[in-house]
């Protein structure tokens, strides 16, 4: 099937949006100088997240299916937080030319495949040479009309709820980190997250003054409703789900590892059901697990 670079530029452009699916929002997709994305509310949530080899997978550890897969996952969960619907994605994606054109085509399957998962579609995007693969992506969605979800409206006496798996990712890297395969469970996470991308529309249907997907930490990410809403967060780590899988660590990795995409929100009333209540928010600052500083070890991107 030879690289990426005997296709060339438009050669490998051909091939790639040749696999991409349609959506309804996607007016005028690749193609043209840009694309046309439907905004019947007026307002287009934006977010893009750059995905590093090397910093966020390795491709000795990920095939391109489920690299795919995630960077597509990571960006349509930030929609998601925002209480939006996932409309569009704008996939930037720099390689090697010595790339396989088939490794790039089962990356588009993954990006492809997320998409479908989210009922969004990949509008367009870039393709340049570099020495590493970096994919930069951009992700479109609508709100419907209703407000977004920020981070900032939770108050004193809210619960925290979270919705979809903690610490399974940081689980599965660490496994990968000392060159451990199993549980496969745990691996598949790192390779490729699973948000719950109903957990929009879960938390609008129950009111929930903020929201916001889990990608560096549970307890650093909840920091960011408690500074934005300036509230302190009380976790319970007993009411934290912390499955048998996750082993001797499950606390600390459900507390502090992130890449799963979960989201967590707070709400005024009643949870969700398949929503977990890990706590209240109270007057006060930061985040606080069973009263005490809670660990640290969340990612950083200049710490690590
Ligand atoms: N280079 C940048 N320029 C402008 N805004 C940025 C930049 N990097 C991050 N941000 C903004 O800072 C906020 C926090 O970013 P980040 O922690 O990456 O959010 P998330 O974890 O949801 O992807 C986001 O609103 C993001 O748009
Ligand atoms: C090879 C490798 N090393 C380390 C990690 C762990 N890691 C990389 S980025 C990250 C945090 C999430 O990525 P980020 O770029 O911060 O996404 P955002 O918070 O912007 O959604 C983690 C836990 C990984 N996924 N792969
Ligand atoms: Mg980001
Ligand atoms: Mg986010
Ligand atoms: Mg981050």
């Amino acid at each position: 099937m030879g690289t990426i670079g005997e296709l060339g530029e438009f050669g490998l452009i051909g091939r790639l949006t040749r696999r991409l699916p349609q959506g309804p929002a996607v007016r005028l997709g690749p193609g043209d100088d840009a694309a046309v994305v439907a905004a019947p509310d007026g307002r287009v949530v934006a977010t893009t997240d750059l995905l590093v080899e090397g910093r966020h997978f390795r491709r000795d550890w990920s095939g391109p299916y489920d690299i795919g897969r995630k960077a597509a996952a990571q960006n349509l969960a930030d929609v998601v937080a925002m209480g939006a619907r996932p409309t569009a994605l704008l996939i930037g994606f720099a390689a090697p030319a010595a790339t396989g054109a088939g490794w790039a085509e089962r990356l588009y399957d993954g990006f492809a495949d997320e998409c479908r998962a989210a009922g969004a579609s990949v509008a367009g995007g870039d393709v340049v040479s570099a020495p590493q693969i970096t994919l930069a992506i951009t992700a479109l969605g609508d709100l419907g009309g209703a407000a977004p979800l920020t981070r900032s409206g939770a108050r004193p006496g809210d619960a925290v709820a979270v919705r979809g798996r903690l610490g399974f990712a940081a689980a599965g890297l660490a496994l990968l980190t000392e060159g451990r395969g199993r549980p496969e469970e745990l691996i598949a996470a790192h390779r490729r997250p699973e948000p719950p991308y109903a957990a929009g529309d879960e938390a609008r249907g129950h009111g929930a003054t903020a929201l916001l997907d889990v990608s560096d930490g549970l307890v650093q990410d909840l920091g960011h409703i408690a500074d934005a809403s300036g509230v302190r967060i009380e976790i319970d780590s007993a009411a934290v789900p912390v499955p048998e899988i996750l082993g001797p660590d499950g606390l600390r990795h459900a507390l502090t590892g992130g890449e799963d995409h979960a989201f967590a929100g707070t709400f005024p009333g009643d949870v969700p059901p398949s929503w977990a209540r890990i706590g209240v928010v109270a007057e006060g600052a930061g985040v606080r697990v069973d009263g005490r500083e809670p660990p640290s070890g969340a990612w950083d991107h200049f710490a690590f």
